[in-house]
């Protein structure tokens, strides 16, 4: 059996899976399988989730903070209206979408994941410097809107601008490990950060006070 067949059979079996559970994708599987293994999400967490069409992760997210728990979400695409959660269309990388989506939020979130991927242009280098660019925009955007302890999942594509990249995020969370779930396509480059514990920028000191 060849890896690509496996591979195949994975993809196949989480799309039926999908539809049988009315997820809107086979991705809810990954955030479903990262939950249970790290425990990301509380009953009543407010939750921002970038990168959110066509909503398998909304899905996942609504079920674990329940009724108590508010769930945001942002994409390009247009997302079909999700009982219990709230959405808005427009390009995280534009300061006004972060500011629409931070008005939806109405306050701190406890959770940020984001799924959000490149365009796939089929050169490694490429892809994957777009996809550091994505995550770079995710983490800027926890670290406005995060409380602190709060927790940010993020996927991003394998590369050699990974290390700088992880240094920047453990500058700001106590505890930052990397995940493959099992639902992903194991001939995938994407990988899952999983951050806990967010530690907010301490305040400045007054001068008086110096
Ligand atoms: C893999 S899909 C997300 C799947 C989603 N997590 C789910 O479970 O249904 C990646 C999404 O990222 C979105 N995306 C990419 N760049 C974006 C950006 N700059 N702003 C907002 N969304 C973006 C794409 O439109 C795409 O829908």
């Amino acid at each position: 059996m060849s890896d690509r067949w496996l591979a195949e059979r994975k993809r196949e079996h989480y799309y039926r899976l999908a539809k049988k559970l009315n997820y809107r994708s086979r991705a809810s599987f990954k955030l479903a399988q990262i939950d249970e293994k790290f425990h990301i999400f509380r009953e009543g967490d407010a939750v921002t989730d970038l990168g959110a069409a066509p909503g398998g992760w909304l899905q996942i997210a609504k079920e674990r903070v329940g009724e108590t728990g508010k769930v945001v979400g942002v994409d390009l695409q247009k997302i079909e209206p999700l009982e219990g959660v709230q959405t808005i269309r427009g390009d995280m990388l534009k300061p006004e979408t972060a500011e629409k989506l931070k008005e939806l939020l109405g306050g701190k979130a406890d959770v940020v994941i984001s799924d959000m991927s490149p365009n796939i242009s089929g050169s490694y280098c490429m892809d994957h410097a777009r996809s550091v660019e994505l995550c770079t925009y995710a983490l800027n955007f926890a670290r406005q809107v995060l409380k602190p302890k709060g927790n940010l999942v993020m996927k991003i594509f394998e590369g050699d601008m990974m290390k700088g990249f992880l240094n920047d995020v453990r500058s700001s969370f106590q505890n930052v490990k990397l995940h493959s779930p099992k639902a992903s396509r194991d001939s995938s480059s994407e990988i899952y950060i999983i951050a806990k514990g967010f530690i907010p920028p301490k305040e400045p000191v007054p001068e008086e006070e110096q």
